[in-house]
């Protein structure tokens, strides 16, 4: 069994319990946040979406102790165009308080990372203030996420659909995913390669699409070559969770997409 099916089982059990908590509730945004789509696309330097990230199974501890506000509000600060709260508690450490903290201390668009199977866990996104949710090629099939991303919609929410292979990418033509996160991440075995961005993406190009390249960013060569693949955002957790100076680290990848004369 790989981490990905451990985890989706672990989602069935938490489904379980939400849907005794959320059945009938109509959830409320905490407040409204700035479309991550229209302001990505709008931008002329390099998107960072700044991830609160404890834990994982490919790293074990990255820094479980982390205050979620205080570290959202250095990545605010820094420039972050969107802020990922890890909300997984068996794998990540997270927590849905985690992602109501921070809600409650930014006004960036907010995603809820988490492994979505349930519309009951997209009310419960929504409800801890949300206006991003994850949909992951891998976990589920096409019909049901066709289903998850129509639902997201309807609420109002950003969907992040997540590939990992051409296969995977033509599922989100087919599911009509606006914002498209290529994961350089293999998630059964862990290895991170940046040629996916490279490989995947040009299946995905088309001006009105927002790419996101997911994983492994460390250093600015590793954003530049993500940007000539034609991303125009990044997800970043462990290089900005282990950063001695996240301004610094944020500056090095808000790269613009301009080349400036040296
Ligand atoms: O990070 C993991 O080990 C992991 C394992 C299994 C499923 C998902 C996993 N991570 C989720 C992510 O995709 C990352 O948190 C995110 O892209 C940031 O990655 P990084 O900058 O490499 O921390």
């Amino acid at each position: 069994m790989t981490i990905l099916d451990k985890i989706l089982q672990q989602k069935e059990l938490e489904v379980q319990e939400l849907k005794a908590i959320y059945s009938g509730l109509e959830a409320e945004p905490l407040k409204k946040r700035p479309s991550l789509y229209d302001q990505f696309m709008g931008s002329s330097n390099m998107n960072v979406i700044a991830e609160v990230k404890r834990a994982s199974p490919s790293k074990g501890m990255i820094n479980q102790d982390v205050d979620p506000v205080a570290q959202a509000k250095a990545y605010a600060t820094a420039g972050a165009g969107a802020i990922s709260v890890l909300t997984d508690r068996t794998f990540f450490k997270g927590s849905m308080a985690d992602l109501s903290a921070v809600a409650q201390a930014v006004e960036v668009p907010l995603l809820c990372k988490d492994f979505m199977i349930d519309e009951v866990q997209i009310d419960a996104a929504k409800e801890h203030g949300a206006s991003i949710i994850l949909l992951i090629a891998a976990a589920l099939p096409e019909a049901r996420l066709k289903e998850l991303y129509d639902y997201a919609e309807s609420q109002e929410l950003d969907v992040l659909f997540e590939v990992h292979n051409e296969e995977e990418a033509e599922t989100a033509l087919r599911v009509g995913a606006k914002i498209v996160g290529i994961n350089n991440r293999n998630l059964k075995t862990f290895e991170v390669d940046l040629a996916v961005t490279e490989r995947v993406a040009s299946l995905l190009q088309q001006t009105d699409r927002l790419l996101i390249s997911e994983s492994g960013m460390k250093i600015a060569e590793d954003v530049e070559r993500v940007r000539e693949a034609g991303a125009k955002g990044i997800l970043v957790g462990e290089t900005l969770m282990r950063a001695e100076d996240i301004q610094q680290t944020m500056n090095n990848f808000r790269i613009p997409f301009t080349k400036v004369a040296k």
